[in-house]
């Protein structure tokens, strides 16, 4: 049974990266996954400026809002880096937060999918046929973490 998520207060809304689960990156405290990847956007950028102000949001959705900004400069690589950028922290955040880990690894192998109508990158989209790439991510964590897992109790 395929698995939908979007909103933090819906049904599995700790995968959403609005979720309140802070992250380390690189000695840096983010409050949440989204603060995180929108501030990347503009690392190396001539909009780098914004980064501080991303990371003091008082809410991802400010966050959001900041780093969707049309009128600012992304860095240029952003296309090509994107994906990775997310996955290293949707990764730690699943490392350091063990109760939405457990909520990760229960899903087994059902397929996730971000029910975002509006986003059919990193969601389904509204005709649901989009690429799902949050899914696809937090699915490749899940596998991630299982491997992570057995291998700790192999060295045990
Ligand atoms: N969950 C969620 C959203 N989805 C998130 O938005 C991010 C994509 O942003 P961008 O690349 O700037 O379009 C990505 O983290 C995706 O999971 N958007 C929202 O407006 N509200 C929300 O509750």
């Amino acid at each position: 049974m395929t698995i939908y998520f979007y909103k933090v207060w819906q049904p599995y809304g700790c995968f959403s990266n609005f979720s309140l689960h802070g992250i380390h990156i690189e000695g840096t405290y983010w409050p949440t996954v989204e603060h995180y990847y929108q501030a990347q956007k503009f690392v190396d950028s001539a909009d780098a400026a914004i980064i501080p102000l991303i990371h003091a949001a008082p809410t991802p959705e400010e966050a959001a809002s900041l780093g969707r900004c049309s009128t600012r400069q992304l860095r240029r690589d952003w296309n090509l880096v994107k994906t990775q950028i997310m996955r290293e922290a949707v990764l730690k955040k699943f490392l350091t937060h063990a109760d939405i880990r457990e909520v990760l690894l229960m899903t087994g192998d059902e397929i996730l999918v971000e029910n975002s109508p509006t986003d059919s990158f990193w969601g389904c989209g509204a005709n649901k046929a989009g690429l799902n790439h949050l899914g696809k991510t937090l699915m490749s964590v899940r596998e991630e973490i299982r491997n992570l897992l057995s291998l700790a109790v192999i060295y045990e």
